[in-house]
């Protein structure tokens, strides 16, 4: 299958931003060419789901992205383009020059294999896709293989990383997880092997259920411990299909009382202020919502949501232009 490939050019300082824009469009695996050289910190946190091509030179930047090309491609550009406009409103996006062209399926759904390398989020989990060797180990490594194939969840995103290292800080053994918008299944994984006694994933994208069912099988997951459920409703807030899910008599069953202890969303801002107020009949008194996928630009709206559903803010952390905010709930 040919894919129709869309490039934007632009600057270095728009980059995030239009990655950003992207993203809320539902767009995923972003390949960026930015001319300004990163830092070597910087490179062992590119998220590998937008590729990194790095040149030396003069601040200017290509994010180019793929589209099948029976989508309505008149609407998404014309989305783009409004996009483009609001970000240049605080950012130079530069000539914000559009051009189309056409390529093979295989060009973008594999390449990026060669970049994505074993890497450490902390001093003790360490990521290794599923192909590759670990050289480095220490004897305490919580080592998590995943191959997401198409679907979103390498771990070396930022707001991913964020979403672990709050489940580290805050799982407590033998808690229910429920993970909205699992992607590869990367976080309740993680969830899992840090002593979660039930995690339901959730996702919108029956690819993404598939790269998830698959992973936690690489990783030893038991089966009574962990599910994943596909969203069949796709036009629908991941909450209410949630809330149909925990309809279902065993899952209530082992979630007790209907209620998590845990919710993680890497999702979008836009989802996860909706989510937070239905969710939160779903998370037990003194249960925490920890939240990612949200852009600097909507931490604001995003912590006003929770606040405004009774959350009380316990964290708010960053990491490059994203940002993950923790709240619990009390009744
Ligand atoms: C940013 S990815 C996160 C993947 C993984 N949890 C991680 O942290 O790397 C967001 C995921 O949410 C899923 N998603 C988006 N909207 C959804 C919805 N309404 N219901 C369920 N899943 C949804 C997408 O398909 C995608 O896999």
């Amino acid at each position: 299958m040919k894919w129709t490939k869309i490039t934007l050019e632009t600057t270095s300082e728009a980059v995030d931003f239009i990655s950003g824009m992207l993203y809320d469009l539902g767009i995923e695996g972003i390949e960026i060419e930015d001319n300004v050289p990163l830092t070597e910190e910087e490179k062992k946190q590119m998220f590998v789901d937008i590729l990194p091509i790095v040149n030396e030179g003069d601040n200017t930047a290509k994010v180019s992205f793929y589209v099948d090309p029976a989508d309505d491609l008149v609407s998404l550009l014309m989305r783009v383009k409004e996009g483009l406009k609001e970000i240049s409103e605080f950012v130079s996006v530069g000539s914000g020059n559009i051009s189309i062209s056409d390529t093979e399926d295989k060009d973008w759904i594999n390449n990026w294999k060669e970049f994505f390398k074993p890497f450490r989020i902390d001093d003790s989990i360490v990521i290794k896709p599923t192909w590759e060797t670990l050289t480095e180990k220490k004897p305490d490594d919580l080592v998590i293989e995943i191959d997401p194939g198409i679907s979103f969840g390498t771990g070396s995103h930022e707001t991913t990383k964020l979403c672990i290292l709050a489940l580290k800080k805050y799982l407590k053994q033998n808690d229910t997880v429920l993970d909205a918008g699992s992607g590869s299944g990367i976080l309740s994984i993680i969830a899992s092997k840090l002593g979660a006694g039930y995690v339901l994933g959730v996702d919108i994208d029956p690819i993404a259920t598939k790269s998830a069912l698959e992973n936690a099988q690489v990783n030893n997951i038991n089966a009574s411990e962990w599910n994943v459920h596909e969203n069949d409703m796709p036009n629908t807030p991941v909450a209410f299909a949630t809330a149909n899910l925990i309809e279902d008599q065993e899952i209530r069953t082992r979630i007790g009382k209907d209620k998590f202890d845990l919710v993680v969303a890497n999702i979008l801002a836009d989802v996860i202020i909706p989510l937070s107020g239905i969710i939160k009949d779903n998370i037990k008194d003194g249960g925490l919502f920890i939240c990612s996928g949200i852009i600097n630009t909507k931490e604001d709206e995003v912590k006003a949501a929770l606040e405004k559903n009774n959350y009380k803010i316990i964290e708010v952390n960053r990491m490059g232009d994203w940002v993950m905010v923790a709240g619990t709930v009390s009744k």
